[in-house]
């Protein structure tokens, strides 16, 4: 139930990803009645705030994690979906605009806070597959907003500010279902050192059993973590100590969004349309629903076969079908059945983000730091994600425009050199303890014998 509590944030970030898409030109024509005659120009420019916004939103936002809990960030989420639900009563385009940046920045706190908070309370055998369910609840979160989407359900004229507004929904149920929700234990013992509130925690989350093993391994990490407390995001940047993690993480972030994925999300509607697809709002759909599938089988997959080889073979699939692509689109006007060439090619490269380079990203980030950096870790990697999407986002339709049908192919060199990057560099965290995989990247590194650095770290986050 926690668990699921916490991902009730994720969905909304899923929902808020993908409800803008459908009702376009429904809100678009609103906004010119609004504003009156004579102004389309700025109706372009208040869409695509509306739009870019959310992230924004989401870049500011992901520094602050870690200052704010889950429970108290959820009046942003409100507030956010009631400005867009009422936008009619004022100006819509303000309204909307300002609704969106708040829930970006409420969708760029859940993104950090609810991968740690499962992190930290998921048994080691099983944190793999609670971890994606992040990743899973964003992806229902879009099917879910591409459904409701629909011109027949509420993309039309009369409800899409309701459309709009329920992306806070559920932060209200959230509300009343997060203190029924134990707190993290590690946070509890290890950043408080309550020891007697995170046995009672690990008692509720495991059941009758006996916690003394748990306890015994948060006192070491406490142990080392007196050594180096919460770490500031501008000490983590300047540490050596931690700077192969640190790279790892924000690499496993940079290959999610650079692969191209949200090209795909984003612009999905307007490919089907070339490829010649006559209903192109239905691929989209399915698209989702295999993104959604896709998720599920990473959830039963990766703690089994690991974060390592579900990522490599991601990137690599999704390399091979970033080049199908490119063949399809070329060759479409030669041969009319290279519109199912490209078809699948889109349907399998996103089967493949899901098994591994959609949902591990998130959670792999609090699995290579421990509880002293780790918030500031989660904040760096939010950010470089919402970023990297922001980039694309923006320069998607001019890369297309200048690359025509190879556009794909920026993608596949860059999923390969992904691919090459992860083989080499990113070890398997699979079923370790958070000790032994802090242990993996102290190996091979000099520590100095006084720890100077650790000290120098710790002074600088009491400052
Ligand atoms: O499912 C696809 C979606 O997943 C994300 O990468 C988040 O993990 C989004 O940026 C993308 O739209």
């Amino acid at each position: 139930m926690a668990v699921f509590t916490a991902a009730l944030g994720s969905l909304q970030f899923g929902y808020s990803l993908g409800v803008i898409n459908a009702p376009q030109t429904v809100i678009e024509k609103h906004y010119a009645r609004s504003l009156g005659a004579g102004q389309h120009p700025s109706v372009v420019i208040y869409w695509s705030l509306s739009v870019a916004i959310f992230s924004i939103g989401g870049m500011l936002s992901s520094f602050l994690v870690g200052v704010k809990g889950m429970l108290m960030i959820n009046v942003l989420s409100v507030a956010a979906g009631l400005m867009m639900g009422l936008c009619n009563m004022w100006k819509p385009h303000i309204m909307v605009i300002a609704g969106r940046a708040l829930m970006g920045f409420y969708c760029g706190l859940t993104s950090g806070l609810v991968p740690m908070y499962i992190g930290e309370i998921a048994p080691k055998a099983y944190r793999g597959a609670l971890g994606a369910l992040h990743q899973l609840a964003i992806v229902v979160g879009i099917l879910l907003s591409q459904v409701v989407g629909l011109d027949f359900v509420l993309g039309n004229e009369n409800m899409w500010p309701l459309l709009l507004g329920l992306s806070g929904a559920p932060a209200v149920l959230q509300t009343f279902l997060l203190p029924l929700c134990p707190e993290s234990p590690r946070y509890l013992y290890i950043l408080l050192g309550k020891e007697q509130e995170a046995r009672r925690s690990l008692l509720r989350l495991k059941g009758a059993y006996d916690p003394t093993p748990d306890l015994e391994e948060m006192k070491r990490e406490k142990d080392e973590a007196d050594k180096e407390p919460r770490i500031s995001i501008l000490s983590l940047i300047c540490s050596s100590v931690y700077r192969q993690q640190l790279f790892v993480a924000l690499m496993m972030h940079l290959s999610q969004q650079f692969s191209g994925i949200n090209a795909i999300f984003y612009y999905s509607t307007a490919i089907f349309g070339r490829a010649g697809v006559s209903q192109p709002v239905y691929a989209t759909i399915g698209v989702g629903v295999i993104n959604t599938v896709f998720t599920l089988v990473s959830v039963a997959l990766v703690d089994k076969t690991g974060r390592r080889t579900l990522t490599l073979v991601g990137l690599a699939g999704m390399c091979c079908c970033a080049i199908a692509m490119t063949v399809g689109l070329k060759f479409l006007n030669d041969y009319s059945w290279m519109s199912y060439v490209s078809m699948a090619a889109i349907f399998l490269f996103v089967s493949f983000f899901e098994i591994g380079p959609g949902p591990i990203p998130w959670f792999i980030v609090a699995e290579l730091f421990s509880q002293g950096p780790r918030p500031a870790a989660i904040a760096l990697a939010g950010c470089c994600n919402w970023t990297s999407n922001f980039i694309i986002g923006m320069t998607f339709p001019y890369i297309q425009a200048w690359l025509d049908c190879y556009v794909f192919i920026l993608f596949a060199g860059l999923l390969l050199v992904f691919t090459v990057f992860i083989y080499f560099r990113v070890p398997e965290t699979k079923g370790k303890s958070f000790e032994e995989i802090a242990a993996v990247f102290q190996k091979g590194r000099k520590v100095p014998k006084d720890n100077t650095e650790l000290q120098q770290l710790k002074s600088s986050s009491e400052a």
